[in-house]
């Protein structure tokens, strides 16, 4: 499982680079205008240097709007900055149709541009409190648009977790349905270290998170902290093997 950490500017993806060696994918965020909230291409820019460039860099692109021809042009903006996952939060999409159009103008946008860039289509685990699209569709959204994963984050941080909202049973259905669909399955939405077990065992590809390597665990208050870094990727390593020593003595 790949570990992917959300800092929110320059001074904490400095953070993340002092424990590069501790996750995969730095993921830049603004959280402060929602939970997949896009920062500036500057910033984006800034951290693509601050980062080892073995370390790839992701740039969520908001929580967007129904409007595929502004969401394209800003996905396009994250591409041309620097960042090479591009994560598009679905939050103005009611009907899986008006995510596809969103997605595939999105992965068009930035294919064009570079092929090789990695296209992520991200629900929210709590649609029911915001009226968007059902986050079990998301792997067919995002198969059909052309993505590359699909995720399932949570748009309201009052302290629910994704398994509040989707349980472990439907996230591992999620995960096979991306899998069989060719995609990684991504998860996030304030997952503590106690929902590694859970995480690993469904298959999940990359864990995203924010708060639970923060001081105090509040992704709002506090700042991600290189030794809470080191110390949640040891626990995924801990289910990790955990997790092969059970399937191998099957
Ligand atoms: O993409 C991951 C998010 O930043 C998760 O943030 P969170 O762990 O604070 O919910």
């Amino acid at each position: 499982m790949l570990l992917l950490i959300s800092p929110d500017g320059v001074e904490e993806a400095l953070a993340c680079a002092e424990a590069a060696e501790h996750l995969d994918i730095v993921d830049v965020k603004k959280p402060d205008e929602g939970s997949l909230g896009a920062n500036f291409p500057w910033v984006i820019r800034e951290i693509r240097a601050a980062v080892p460039a073995d370390k790839p860099v992701s740039a969520t692109v908001g929580d967007v709007p129904y409007k595929p021809g502004t969401v394209a042009q800003a996905a396009l903006g994250a591409a041309v900055s620097g960042a090479t996952y591009i994560k598009v939060g679905l939050y103005g999409c009611g009907t899986p149709d008006q995510a596809i159009e969103v997605m595939r103008g999105v992965v068009r946008a930035v294919k064009d541009f570079r092929p090789d860039a990695f296209v992520v289509a991200s629900g929210y685990a709590d649609a029911h409190r915001i009226g968007c699209v059902n986050p079990l569709a998301l792997p067919d959204i995002a198969h059909r648009a052309g993505a590359d994963a699909a995720m399932l984050d949570t748009a309201v941080k009052d302290g629910t977790r994704l398994f509040d909202h989707v349980p472990p049973d439907a996230c591992a259905r999620f995960v096979q349905q991306a899998h069989a669909a060719g995609l990684l399955a991504a998860l996030a939405g304030s997952v503590k270290r106690e929902d590694l077990a859970t995480l690993t065992r469904i298959g999940t590809d990359i864990v995203g998170v924010r708060g639970a390597v923060c001081e105090g665990g509040d992704r709002d208050t506090g700042r991600i902290q290189p030794r809470l870094v080191a110390s949640f990727r040891a626990e995924m390593d801990r289910h990790a093997q955990e997790f092969a020593a059970t399937t191998a003595a099957r």
